[in-house]
């Protein structure tokens, strides 16, 4: 492992495919200035952008380009980093890398140093590496791959603030208070004597408590950062003809789902990621609930219908207005619900739809997809049921992970807290607790991880980043 973070590493940074200008990028711990005089033909200056032609073994120029060369440990990686900024030609572009790469081999073999050669990074790795040389911790490396993923506006302001170091920001202030308790209690144990007495003077158990209140705000702000990059998954449910689809097409204001009078018109489950708000809803319209049909390919959509059911966040169960009060389509219904019994209930949303056409029982949500009346309504019921608050100033992206984290933090703060209150507290297992508390939190931004979760998460990132 150590030794592959001392190669040299090269990537394509820029998109795939055509653009007008594409960047190769190097990074390396050795010094870059053989390769530099190599495909440049002179040295560069320190962080100045250089006019000049990019040439091949043998001198014969494959482009004319900005040449950019970042000593360590000044650069994005933290080691020195040549970036060679050319026509964006997929053609162009392979050419340079496959220069980078022939002229590191040709300079080892020259210099009998195996490590001037060049190979190709791996997915993540150029943000693996500033991570490692510390100049971005965990949260701000995931931040990263979440601003380049980002979906909506929201999201992407989001990551950026959190690639700042919010979220670092606010776990580090957290992991100060928490050291500082943690210095107490274990200062405390090596006088045995007045330990609690010790503790209670220092106002130990307050600063414990008031810990406990922080961290539950940061744990609400990242729940809605990770909202904001993860979305919730909504399905469409009910029987036939209820008016899922024209749902789908509604929130998604597209025509994606076919619309016709016919029962069983949709099949198969149809996605569309939508936003409201800047929060990203995975919305899937299913196929009518019906357990009659004598058709093969609607039995399947159904039963595909109800898996979808099951992996769900939000279940919008529809009913239709019009035909509320006739025997067979109650009786159907009431079927389907029967079966939803065995899903949470806050995860179900009741939606009585085709308002125009009847009125909705007292207190429950009318919707009409042909007058577009209830529907504003039905967005900020979404929201709502999905657990969003309306947008925190200094929101930042975060991931389930992180949440995770959190919440064991908060396990090991508890547990603390109860150990303190009893008589006689053991306080050796008073400070266990804090210790587990502090390395779930360290987990975060990467004070304490495993190299198998580091491997996770760099190796979901693109290439040249
Ligand atoms: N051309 C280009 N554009 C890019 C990047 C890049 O690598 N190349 N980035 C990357 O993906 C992002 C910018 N990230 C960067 C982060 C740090 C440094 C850097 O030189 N840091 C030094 C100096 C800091 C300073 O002068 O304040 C350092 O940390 O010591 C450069 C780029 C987005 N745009
Ligand atoms: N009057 C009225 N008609 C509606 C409304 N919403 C949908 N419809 C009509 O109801 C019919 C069925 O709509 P769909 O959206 O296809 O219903 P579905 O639930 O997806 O149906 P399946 O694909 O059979 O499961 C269509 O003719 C729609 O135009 C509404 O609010 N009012």
């Amino acid at each position: 492992m150590l030794a592959r973070h001392a190669d040299p590493i090269a990537a394509i940074a820029t998109a795939p495919g055509r653009g007008a200008v594409g960047i190769v990028r190097v990074s390396s711990p050795q010094d870059l200035a053989p390769l530099i005089e190599a495909v440049c033909g002179r040295a560069l200056k320190a962080r100045e952008a250089t006019y000049l032609p990019f040439r091949d073994a043998d001198g014969a120029p494959i482009d004319q380009g900005l040449a950019l060369y970042f000593p360590a440990p000044h650069s994005y990686t933290g080691e020195h980093v040549l970036e060679l900024q050319a026509h964006g030609g997929a053609v162009v572009m392979q050419l340079l890398l496959a220069r980078v790469i022939e002229a590191g081999e040709a300079i080892g073999e020259r210099t009998e140093q195996a490590g001037a050669r060049v190979r190709l990074a791996e997915p993540g790795e150029f943000t693996q590496r500033a991570f490692l040389n510390g100049k971005l911790d965990l949260a701000q490396a995931e931040a990263v791959a979440d601003l380049i993923d980002a979906s909506t506006e929201t999201a992407a302001r989001s990551a950026s603030r959190a690639l700042g170091g919010a979220l670092s920001h606010e776990v580090g202030v957290l992991r100060d208070q928490l050291i500082q308790l943690r210095m107490l209690v274990e200062a405390t144990l090596d006088f045995p004597e007045e330990e609690i007495d010790f503790l209670e003077k220092a106002d130990a158990f307050g600063r414990l408590d008031r810990l406990t209140a922080q961290l539950s705000a940061v744990q609400a702000r990242t729940r809605q950062g990770a909202l904001l990059r993860d979305g919730l998954k909504v399905v469409l449910a009910g029987q036939p003809n209820v008016g899922k689809s024209s749902l789908l097409n509604a929130l998604a204001g597209a025509e994606l789902a076919i619309v016709t009078p016919i029962p069983g018109t949709t099949r198969d489950k149809v996605s569309q990621t939508i936003q409201i708000e800047g929060v990203p809803l995975h919305i899937t319209d299913t196929a009518g609930l019906r357990d009659d049909t004598a058709d093969e390919v609607e039995r399947i959509g159904v039963s595909r219908s109800w898996d979808a059911i099951a992996d769900a966040d939000v279940v919008l169960f529809l009913h239709d207005l019009g035909r509320l009060g006739q025997a067979d389509y109650e009786a159907e219904d009431e079927r389907i619900r029967a079966r939803l019994a065995a899903v949470e209930s806050s995860r179900i949303v009741q939606v009585f739809n085709k308002a125009d056409l009847g009125a909705a029982p007292e207190g429950e949500i009318a919707l009409s997809l042909k007058t577009g009346d209830g529907l504003e309504a039905l967005r900020q019921r979404l929201l709502k049921t999905a657990g969003w608050q309306a947008v925190p100033e200094g929101l930042f992206i975060a991931r389930e992970r992180h949440v995770q984290a959190l919440a064991r933090t908060a396990e090991h703060l508890a547990l603390a807290r109860a150990i303190a209150e009893q008589r006689d507290a053991a306080l050796d297992l008073l400070a266990e607790e804090l210790r587990l508390a502090h390395d779930a939190l360290g987990e975060i931004t990467g004070a304490f991880s495993a190299d198998e979760l580091l491997g996770v998460i760099f190796s979901s990132f693109c290439i040249g980043k």
